[in-house]
């Protein structure tokens, strides 16, 4: 059994949908923990629960790699299988949510994930304050996808530079599969840059956009495997397969979609066949370093702009760094996040006495029954 690693975990009935509702708080070692309310069924709550504790570490890793002073979190609301949330009942999951994170003083923000909303954040901003990616409309940074694209584009001109020794992707060749919010976008700004582009999507639909930036549509399985520079999941999780590796005729992998491997050994089997993949977490972080510096943090428009660029030198770091060490980029980024936790837990050590804002030491371990 592996130890547990989390700061603290809240696991909540809520008082109006009678839902568990998880709050899981993985590092504040950093800053603030944030990470997305996710709504969705599960046969059995301890499902959600796990969920939340592996999504919650993951997002400690993309804070520390993406520079961000803010550490992991993750909130599940946990739903049984053949329930379905009328909209009354949903609101009250929201304000559950919300009440929980109200308790945590601070420790922890929360922000749309699989089956929330930005619509669904003002709902958890009626109670408390520790919310973001909320509407324009409500003082929220609104949409992400603009943003991610452009985090996504820097990560490309990484890979760019390491592949061909400059970031320009002007004539270079890329398949980007999935062309929804963030793919178009980031069509777009690549068909901008003279890139030659090959694009699929399962929505037949999306061959206009194709069309109108002169990019070649495929059939995405095809664009998947075509004889490109790089590669660019823009859809769901799970394109790299161990079947699919053997067929993959790219020099290189990075794009946004989540969950890209299906299982971790995938990220070896690209290694070994000297394919570079930039782990997903690190290409597609503009969005929620947008979101946090403009909504958290207090940044400015120009600050987020200048950070999210700032993920094409993360990549080039990570592809430096693993070249020097004969390591994947993945292994890279697991360093570095290592690394900038041990520095911050020195530095709270050199402080004795540090407590966080509910008055325990941030080192402090609980496991909350609310
Ligand atoms: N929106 C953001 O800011 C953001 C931030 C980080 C990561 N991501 C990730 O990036 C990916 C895309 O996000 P989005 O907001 O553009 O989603 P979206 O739902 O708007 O777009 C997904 C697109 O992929 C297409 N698609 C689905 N399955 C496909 C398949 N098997 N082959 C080809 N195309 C397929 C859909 O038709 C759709 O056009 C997701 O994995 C998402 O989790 C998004």
């Amino acid at each position: 059994m592996s130890g547990f690693d989390h700061e603290q975990v809240v696991v909540h009935t809520g008082s109006r949908s009678g839902l568990p509702v998880i709050v899981a708080v993985h590092s504040t070692a950093l800053g603030q923990a944030v990470g997305g309310c996710r709504i969705w069924h599960y046969p059995d709550w301890r499902d959600g629960l796990t969920d939340a504790l592996r999504l919650s570490a993951g997002m400690t890793a993309k804070c520390a790699v993406a520079g961000l002073d803010n550490g992991g979190g993750k909130t599940v609301v946990a739903v049984p299988e053949g329930v379905d949330l009328d909209p009354v009942r949903r609101r009250h999951a929201l304000h559950d949510v919300a009440d929980v994170i109200a308790s945590l003083d601070g420790r922890y923000a929360t922000g749309p994930d699989v089956g929330t909303s930005p619509a669904d954040m003002a709902v958890i901003g009626e109670r408390t304050p520790h919310v973001f990616c909320r509407p324009a409309r409500q003082a929220g940074s609104g949409d992400s996808s603009p943003h991610t694209a452009t985090g996504t584009l820097a990560a490309l001109r990484a890979v760019g530079r390491r592949l061909h020794g400059t970031p320009s992707l002007t004539r270079r060749r890329l398949a980007v599969v999935g062309l929804g919010n963030v793919g178009e976008k980031l069509v777009r700004l690549l068909a901008a840059e003279g890139a030659e582009l090959l694009v699929g999507d399962i929505d037949p639909g999306k061959r206009a956009l194709a069309d109108e930036v002169g990019a070649t549509w495929g059939d995405p399985a095809r664009v998947v495997t075509a004889d490109v520079d790089i590669l660019v999941p823009a859809a769901l999780g799970g394109v790299l397969t161990e079947e699919i590796v053997p067929d993959l005729r790219c020099a290189a992998v990075a794009g946004p979609a989540n969950n890209q491997l299906t299982v971790q050994a995938v990220a070896g089997l690209l290694h070994r066949r000297g394919i570079i993949w930039v782990p997903d977490y690190v290409a597609g972080a503009g969005g929620v370093i947008h979101a946090l510096t403009v909504e958290l943090n207090g940044g400015t428009a120009d600050e987020a702009l200048t950070r999210v660029q700032g993920i094409e030198d993360t990549v080039g770091t990570l592809l430096a760094t693993a070249e020097r060490t004969g390591t994947t980029p993945a292994q890279a980024a697991s360093e570095l996040t290592r690394l900038r936790l041990r520095a911050a837990a020195a530095s709270h050590r050199s402080r004795p006495g540090l407590a966080g804002e509910n008055g325990e030491t941030r080192e402090g371990r609980q496991v909350r029954h609310g």
